[in-house]
């Protein structure tokens, strides 16, 4: 067990318990920056989704108090809780024990991710708040339930059992972080960054409930020293648990929001990497330490556009795709150096189309939103042709860039011998955009076999009459015999990054009769 001291004196506190605390945090789409997103040099489009992962705490256990004890609950899955014990010394460190009825219990043997986020930010506190504030926030005992929004995890035998079609409507008839009557080894997860969004959710909430930071500290403006530490001290436990330093583009969008994404030199995590845990995290993870120089620029995908994903069967072993993909680019430096320079400049002219059209329906809406009316009902490959104004045209052009950039990842999966963009997703990307009013697709991330996304025109409220080309896509879906595309999220709104919530208003959502209580 590593433990920790504190560097204030041990005085006499006035004590004031604390109320409960809840955060969440999104999940995440990475449109474009697959691979390339490993290297500072490029930069990943990364969407946070509508599907959010909640930490709920609060002092006292089952309303019990149970000194210096933590138990975590996922109650959306079987023999998923976890308890330990935090344990002070008299020179003044803290440690955290599993307690022996985690096995008793039948848990999954443990879950790193959660108690090495509750290990390192008790490190952290002690730092910050000291022996005395920190021993006292956990004298009654600490209830912590983690819950993630549906999307995050196969709803299918939800479905099936419902006896619902497996379409988007469907999904709003199962109850908000509904029981899966699986573990979590056996969970099918849809990509969408469960762990990021439960780490950055985690994290966070304990960060707030021991007064290390302030709920203030949570605005989403990339230059918050107090969301940037917030951002350091979360990468550090995902990559922990991981036991990898990816890109770390999901933590960023879990944190920050929808955002242009360029990753952080991966040398500033490695004195943090190894069994020895580091006297003084802080200096480390410190929200001014220049050493943080990941690159965060807001982003939003234009207005009258909603991000359609869809689960597709098979899943992908994305870590080992990664090392065939740079093992391959380790072989020929020369033809990965061209791909990766076509396809990053692809990518940022994707980004720079996108925001250009936000850009146009702020200077006129009127013309933007009878523009998307009318590109509703038809086919992309129609829009260029179809009209010379600049609205039309710059849908075209990013039409155009989505599938130049599915053209290379496929080149580098083919190169690679990776399946990135294998046939069979395609076929089924093909007949997506050939829908009318589909702006543009293709495999999130590492690709391969686990989802699509698809961006579709939404028509102005005024048009109700406009043809939907989201049906028409979930057409597509319905009818596929090839693969089974199920529906995830579909969000129009881009969504902000790690923030407080109301505990009352989780509390009730966490009572709600289709969320089982363990
Ligand atoms: N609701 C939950 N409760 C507890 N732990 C969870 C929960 N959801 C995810 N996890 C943890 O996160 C791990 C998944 O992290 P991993 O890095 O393997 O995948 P990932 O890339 O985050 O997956 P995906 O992107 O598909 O969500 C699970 O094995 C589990 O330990
Ligand atoms: C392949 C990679 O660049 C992106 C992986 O994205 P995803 O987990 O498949 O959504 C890996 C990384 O960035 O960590």
């Amino acid at each position: 067990m590593s433990s920790r001291s504190s560097t204030s004196n041990p005085e006499p506190v006035v004590v004031e318990r604390a109320g409960p605390t809840a955060v969440s945090a999104p999940g995440k789409v990475l449109l474009a920056g697959g691979y390339l997103v490993l290297d500072p040099k490029y930069s990943g489009i990364v969407v946070s989704t509508s599907a959010r992962f909640y930490t709920f705490i609060r002092e006292r256990i089952d309303g019990q108090p149970a000194g210096q004890k933590i138990v975590v609950k996922s109650p959306q899955f079987l023999r998923a809780s976890w308890s330990y014990q935090v344990v002070f010394t008299k020179n003044g460190t803290v440690g955290l024990v599993p307690s022996v009825e985690n096995s008793l219990l039948g848990s999954e043997r443990k879950n790193k991710f959660v108690q090495l986020a509750l290990e390192r930010v008790l490190f952290l506190a002690i730092e910050k708040v000291g022996y005395q504030l920190l021993k006292v926030a956990t004298d009654q005992g600490l209830e912590i339930i983690i819950v993630g929004d549906n999307d995050f995890y196969s709803q299918r035998n939800q479905l099936s059992e419902r006896g619902l079609p497996n379409v988007i409507s469907s999904l709003a008839q199962i109850p908000q972080f509904a029981y899966t009557d699986c573990s979590l080894a056996d969970v099918h997860k849809t990509g969408l960054g469960s762990s990021a969004a439960l780490i950055t959710s985690l994290v966070t909430g304990l960060l707030v409930h021991f007064k290390v930071i302030g709920a203030a500290d949570l605005t989403d403006d990339p230059k918050s020293v107090g969301k940037a530490f917030v951002h350091n001290v979360a990468q550090y436990v995902h990559c922990l648990a991981q036991g990898k330093v990816g890109s770390g583009f999901d933590v960023s969008s879990a944190t920050f929001g929808s955002q242009l994404y360029t990753r952080f030199a991966p040398e500033v995590l490695q004195p943090l990497m190894g069994e020895q845990v580091p006297t003084k995290l802080q200096p480390f993870l410190i929200g001014t330490n220049a050493s943080w120089n990941q690159r965060i620029q807001p982003f939003k995908l234009p207005p009258q556009t909603s991000l359609m994903l869809a689960d597709v069967d098979a899943g992908t072993d994305t870590p080992a795709a990664v090392g065939r993909v740079l093992s391959w680019k380790k072989s020929d430096p020369q033809k990965a150096s061209e791909l990766w320079t076509q396809l990053g400049a692809t990518n940022d002219q994707l980004a720079a189309a996108l925001s250009n059209l936000t850009a146009l329906h702020t200077k006129n809406p009127a013309a933007y939103a009878a523009a998307v009316d009318r590109l509703c009902g038809q086919p992309p490959k129609q829009w260029a042709a179809s009209s010379k104004d600049e609205v039309t045209q710059a849908f075209a052009l990013a039409n155009k860039l989505t599938e130049v950039i599915r053209g290379y990842m496929r080149e580098m999966g083919r190169l690679s011998q990776v399946p990135i963009e294998p046939a069979e997703q395609t076929r089924l990307l093909d007949a997506c955009l050939a829908q009318n009013g589909v702006v543009g697709g293709g495999v999130p991330g590492a690709g391969g076999y686990d989802a699509i996304w698809i961006l579709t025109l939404t028509a102005s409220k005024a048009n109700a009459a406009a043809p939907s080309s989201m049906s028409e896509v979930e057409s597509v879906w319905t009818g596929w015999k090839e693969m089974n595309v199920s529906p995830l999220s579909c969000g129009e709104s881009m969504e902000r990054g790690v923030r407080v919530e109301n505990p009352e208003t989780v509390l009730e959502w966490l009572k709600k009769p289709g969320y089982v209580q363990h």
